[in-house]
This record gives structure tokens, sequence and C-alpha cells, in this order.
């Protein structure tokens, strides 16, 4: 697991939209896992900026988010099909029909969740998957306890998150305790996973991502066992980190390294 501190919000959303764009200039017919929530906002923004001035394109690309309210018809402004398409996709060149977000208003979800598992297969899996983490350490919507070798799942959602995620409904509305979401086995099958956290209040799940047991009591903790992972936070996700600096260390190391190769 390859952690990198940066100095805010903003460098941590260049340091990851910098991966996609290299990523789109190597293979621009490549399959990306996307996330919703705040965190991954600015990088997007990026990328759209990047795609508006010519310097990448989406039209090959084909994507597939990562969770899904259940019972959230696409067209509500809290589903997070509609946050996609009003965030990332209608602003870039993507083929909306590439995008793909779990059906969380789907007849027979179990079906749905064989279907998009299905669907990521038969796309050559994911290159990049991007994530988030929840103050709990979820990733997607994969809680504490949730198996580490999970796949695709219709998931309960803990009070907490529905306590963080409340701040997006209106009072009054009913908001979904249910998800459909990855599994972290799903997840775990991306080539490269990209992990973003920025904020004090992420602080505590990095730690316990980083540095606790593998454990279901920490979802995002499953990334220690994958092959690829670049976890990219500023100085507040990384203050409750034992060693920061070593971190830091090691990152200018890497940088040394690639300007060396580069040359
Ligand atoms: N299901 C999403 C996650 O994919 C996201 O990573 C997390 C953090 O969201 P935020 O980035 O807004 O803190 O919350 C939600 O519950």
């Amino acid at each position: 697991m390859k952690v990198v501190i940066l100095d805010d919000a903003d460098a941590v959303a260049s340091y990851g939209a910098d991966i996609f764009r290299e990523q789109l200039q190597a293979k621009p017919a490549s399959v990306f896992g996307l996330a919703t929530g705040s965190t991954p906002l600015k990088l997007y923004r990026e990328l759209i900026e990047s795609n508006q001035q010519g310097d990448i394109s989406f039209s090959e690309v084909r994507s597939f988010n990562l969770d899904e309210y259940m019972d959230l018809p696409p067209e509500h402004p809290q589903s997070y099909r509609y946050f996609m398409d009003e965030e990332f996709f209608k602003h870039i060149d993507i083929d909306r029909s590439n995008t793909h977000v779990p059906p969380g208003n789907a007849d027979n979800p179990l079906t749905a969740c064989r279907e998009y598992e299905g669907a990521i297969a038969a796309a050559g899996g994911i290159d990049i998957q991007l994530l988030g983490i929840g103050r709990n350490g979820h990733i997607g919507f994969n809680e504490p306890t949730s198996c580490l070798a999970s796949r695709t799942r219709v998931k309960t959602l803990t009070e907490e998150t529905i306590a963080d995620n409340a701040r997006f409904f209106s009072e009054g509305e009913t908001q979904p305790q249910l998800s459909i979401t990855m599994g972290i086995g799903t997840i775990m099958e991306a080539r490269l996973v990209v992990l973003l956290a920025t904020g004090e209040s992420k602080a505590e799940a990095i730690k316990a991502m980083v540095e606790g047991p593998v454990s279901a009591w920490c979802p995002a903790s499953a990334l220690q066992m994958h092959p690829a992972t670049v976890v990219i936070v500023d100085e507040a996700a990384a203050s409750a980190l034992s060693n920061p600096e070593f971190f830091k260390h090691i990152e200018r190391h890497n940088q040394a390294l690639l300007a060396r190769i580069k040359a």
C-alpha cells in the first residue's frame, strides 16, 4: 500500500487526476470503477477540465460505479446515478451507455447484483478503482463486518453512515437504509486502486486502514492485501498515522526514481 501525504485537498485531487490522465493516455479504452461522495468531486472537476481542453478523452471508456441506494429511481437527486450524471458524465465525452451504476430500483436486486458482476467481467475487469472512505472505514457501502471476499450484493447501512449522509436529504424525505454495493472481493480485483481521503474526520479510518489489523471491522484494511493500492491523503486525514514522515520519505524517493527513469 503506497501512502501519499499532500498539503491539501487540491493537491490530493491533482495527484489522483494525474493517475487517471496517464492511464487514459496509455489505454484510451480503460475501464474505470468510480465513486460518489464529496471527496472525489475535485478530481472529477480536474478531469472534466482536461477533457474539455482536449488533453484526454473518455470516448472509449467504460465505467462501473461502486454503489447505489436501493429503491431510489435513477432520476432522484440523491441517487448515485443522478450524482454521476450531474457531477461528471454530462460534462465529458463519455458515451452514457458505457456508464454503469448498480440498479438500485431493480425488480430483482439479487439477479441485478449477479448481472453487475457479469458486466464488469465482460468488460475485462477494472483498470482503476477510485475509492473514498467512510468514517467507519467503509469502502463503497461495505460497512464494518462485511465479508472481505464479498461480491456485489445488497447491504444494510449502519446508523453512522445513515447519519453521515443525512445532510444530502431534505427534512422529512425518506432516506434509504439499504444499498447495492460492489463487494470487497470485487474491489480487490481492480488492477489499481486509488483511495482518496481529506479532512480530519477521516484520520481514524485512515489509521485503521493503513496500520490496523486486516479486519472486517475496518473494511478498507483489506486493501493491505491488494498488490497495487495508492492512498492519497491530505495532512489532516494523515494526522492520526503513527509515522507520517516515513511515508513522505518514501514518496520523495519514489519521485526521485521516477524522474531518473523519465530522464
Ligand atoms: N458510499 C459512499 C462511499 O463510497 C464514500 O466513499 C463515503 C465517503 O463520502 P465522502 O467522500 O462524502 O466523505 O460515503 C458514502 O457512504
